[in-house]
């Protein structure tokens, strides 16, 4: 499996990489992309042990000088006290301008590092290399980075693209299941929201629920055009001035499920899921979209075994306040992604209360 997308940008251009046992590549492959000299090497315990040695022996067999920091794993742990963490390694190493962050991980990691080198010395390079099915069809491309406030997710960060993506998908042996069900909820949203086809060949697949059950075929076919709708959408609008707000679909309840859960019980992916079943009850309940196209995307979320329903520990009053703090809100008013079509959606300010109540209700 090799595939080259590129990701072209007014600024910057950079590839990405999807090559099976590409890992053992990643320093030729920083080199060819115009790197030298010190790396610091960002992971988590779990995926250090599984792939740290690759990943060094080849940055220092390329000749780099590499260093690490190993920080703990969860969303929890995405907060400006990791960031800082980060930052006394690389002043510890003394980074300079012209050095690299290779995030090795999740996206959790891939937010982390992508802001820590975006703020170390006013910006240094990132090289994004994603362990987990979420971060290689979107966490790692495009360029968001940041980290949570206790009052949101990700209202600390900035855009700051990578110079490289390196997607090796034999790493995905040792993925968790729930996490691989998590990075196809993402998956899910590219084929409602931008590649129609992407949906035909989830819709026909038997089950989505374990990576053992998708041939190799269908898993390069998801990473391929998954990758490809993220820079395709990315390169038309970088800093989310209008388009790229699509990439929210599921995102404006789902954000609200992760920060009321305390970023702990329900992952990212799952709390898109939630939010994609929301949405597309929005747009129905709303005469946007039918009511066959919502059942249909619900069949495969719930092939995927992603949960449909809100956690019971939440209520409605407290979902309804938590999406005011949503980075689409504009002149106070909470804006939401929906479908108009599978392949297609829109954002719209025209969603009130009292069919946000009406839906929610429905969902416990
Ligand atoms: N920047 C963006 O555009 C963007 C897009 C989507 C999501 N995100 C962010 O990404 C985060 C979610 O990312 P995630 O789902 O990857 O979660 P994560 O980074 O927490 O990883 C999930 C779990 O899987 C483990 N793991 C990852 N790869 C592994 C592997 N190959 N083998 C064994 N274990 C592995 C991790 O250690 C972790 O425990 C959220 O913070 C979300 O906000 C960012
Ligand atoms: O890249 C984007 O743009 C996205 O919206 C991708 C989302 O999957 C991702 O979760 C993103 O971090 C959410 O964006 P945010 O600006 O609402 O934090
Ligand atoms: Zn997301």
């Amino acid at each position: 499996m090799k595939t080259v997308i590129p990701v072209e940008l007014p600024q910057t251009q950079y590839d990405i990489k999807i090559a099976t046992d590409g890992l053992q590549y990643l320093g030729p492959w920083l080199a060819a992309a115009g790197k030298a000299g010190k790396v610091l090497l960002v992971s988590n315990p779990a995926i250090f042990q599984h792939y740290g040695e690759t990943a060094l022996t080849s940055l220092t067999e390329a000749g780099f000088e590499v260093s690490q920091c190993v920080l703990p794993a969860g969303e929890q742990y995405k907060t400006l006290q990791s960031i800082e963490k980060i930052h006394s390694v690389a002043f510890d190493h003394h980074l300079e301008r012209s050095s690299t962050m290779v995030a090795l991980g999740g996206g959790v990691i891939g937010d982390m590092t992508g802001f820590a080198a975006a703020t170390w010395l006013r910006g240094i390079a990132v090289v994004q290399v994603p362990t987990s099915l979420l971060a290689m069809v979107d966490a790692a491309i495009g360029g968001k980075t940041g980290v949570n406030h206790p009052q949101g997710k990700n209202l600390i960060g900035a855009f700051h693209q990578p110079s490289l993506v390196l997607i090796d998908p034999s790493v995905l042996s040792t993925l968790p299941e729930r996490e691989f069900r998590a990075g196809m909820a993402e998956v899910i949203k590219y084929g409602i929201i931008w590649h129609e086809g992407l949906f035909h060949q989830l819709e026909q697949a038997e089950r989505l629920d374990q990576l053992c059950f998708v041939s190799e075929a269908l898993l390069h076919d998801i990473l391929k055009h998954s990758c490809q709708a993220k820079a395709d959408v990315v390169s038309q609008d970088e800093k989310e001035a209008g388009l790229r707000a699509i990439l929210n679909y599921g995102h404006t309840i789902g954000h609200a499920i992760e920060s009321l859960t305390g970023y702990k019980s329900v992952n990212h992916g799952e709390a898109v899921g939630i939010g994609m079943v929301a949405a597309g009850a929005i747009a129905t309940t709303m005469d946007l979209w039918p009511q066959t196209a919502t059942d249909r995307q619900l069949a495969i979320i719930q092939k995927t075994n992603l949960p449909t329903k809100l956690p019971a520990t939440l209520n409605i009053d407290a979902i309804l306040n938590a999406l005011r703090s949503d980075k689409k809100v504009k002149s106070g008013k909470v804006r939401f992604v929906l479908p108009k079509r599978i392949g297609e959606a829109c954002v719209t300010d025209q969603v009130t209360d009292d069919v946000i109540r009406s839906v929610l209700e429905t969902m416990f």
